[in-house]
């Protein structure tokens, strides 16, 4: 590892626009044989997505992938999602359970689209199997890996199978691993993300540590086909998380998938909760992103969102926000 560096000590550099009007630029995505509006999928996490969100996200364009902490109604949900023509995106763990789950769609004849592997050190044996597994038994589905931080990771579970991975160990909002056990990409996401990237011949989804929506371009230049985003998305009028009022004023909750709110007991704890600021619709903010995202792809002198790939970019280390904080 050469350089090392994380989204507040990025800066793109604006290159000659193309374009009359933002409007212009595209920000859709091919991923796994689909368009999607936008490059960005809410986080696989129980205060994060639920079936009704997955539903809108699914019916109006945008990715999502749904978490695997209600494993007894997943098989319901993919037959709900692709009775209704939508895209059926769920999540599995590891454990035995899990390989018999795959081979029961397999004997109900449901492909699920997407099927998203979910554990924290996801460059293991357990991983390796489980890929393989799901492509014996649903070849059609597109595998997703995760989590990885390392090109090492990236290239075995490609070569497993997997058809993208997800990088990112321990930059969440909510995650304690750092802390806990020293490991991770915390603190040099991106360039953990620049260093996966150019190691992989598939897409990578870049996971946590995205802080304001100038970071999911800067996700783009530096390798990722996606973004995978949680606190930015909890605290919205659909998020599944609990409502509390203090102060006069709504939050709602936000906790990791590996926290005890989620465990239900204090074991391995690798995650802890928050309360977050109530945001409204979460179509707002969907369409604030887009926004923000054609601006974006405008100034890196393009009118797709490929063009960001190849931008130059300073390293202004900590130095951005220039200590301002971002107030609407
Ligand atoms: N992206 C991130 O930085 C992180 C994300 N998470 C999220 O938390 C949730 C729970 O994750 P996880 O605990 O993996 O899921 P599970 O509790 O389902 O564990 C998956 C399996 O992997 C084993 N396992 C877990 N951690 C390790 C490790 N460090 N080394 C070897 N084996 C391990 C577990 O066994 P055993 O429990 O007996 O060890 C279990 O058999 C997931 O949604 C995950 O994405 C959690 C931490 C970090
Ligand atoms: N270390 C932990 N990471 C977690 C946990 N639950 C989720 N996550 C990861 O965080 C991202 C979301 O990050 P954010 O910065 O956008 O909020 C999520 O997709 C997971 O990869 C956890 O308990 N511990």
């Amino acid at each position: 590892m050469d350089l090392v560096f994380d989204y507040e000590d990025i800066q793109l550099i604006p290159a000659k626009s193309i374009v009359k009007s933002r409007s212009e630029c595209d920000t859709t995505v091919e991923f796994g044989g689909h368009t999607f509006k936008l490059p960005v999928v809410p986080a696989n996490m129980q205060t994060i997505i639920d079936e009704k969100l997955a539903a809108f996200l699914a019916e109006n364009g945008y990715f999502y992938i749904m978490h695997r902490f209600q494993p007894e109604k997943r098989l319901a949900f993919v037959k709900d999602m692709q009775s209704r023509g939508l895209i059926a995106s769920i999540s599995v763990g590891v454990k035995e359970g899990e390989f018999e789950f795959i081979k029961q769609l397999a004997e109900e004849n449901l492909t699920p689209e997407f099927i998203t592997i979910d554990i924290a050190h996801g460059h293991s044996n357990s991983v390796i199997e489980m890929i393989k597994h799901i492509k014996n038994h649903l070849p059609k589905s597109f595998v997703i890996a995760g989590n990885v931080g390392t090109p090492e990771a990236v290239r075995e579970l490609e070569h497993a199978g997997a058809d993208a991975t997800k990088v990112g160990i321990g930059p969440g909002k909510v995650c304690i691993t750092k802390i806990k056990t020293g490991f991770g990409t915390g603190g040099w996401q991106l360039a953990a993300l620049r260093w996966c990237a150019k190691a992989a011949s598939k897409p990578i989804i870049a996971d946590g540590g995205i802080r304001t929506h100038g970071d999911i371009a800067k996700s783009i230049r530096f390798g990722a086909t996606m973004v995978m985003i949680g606190s930015l998305f909890a605290g919205h009028e659909e998020s599944p998380g609990e409502t509390v009022i203090r102060d006069g004023k709504t939050y709602k909750e936000y906790f990791g998938s590996a926290s005890e709110y989620q465990k239900g007991e204090r074991k391995n704890v690798e995650g802890k909760k928050m309360y977050v600021e109530y945001k409204g619709p979460i179509i707002d903010t969907l369409i604030e992103m887009e926004q923000d995202l054609q601006s974006s792809i405008s100034y890196a002198g393009g009118n797709k969102l490929k063009d960001i790939r190849t931008v130059d970019y300073v390293i202004v280390k900590n130095s951005i926000f220039n200590g301002d904080r971002i107030i609407y």
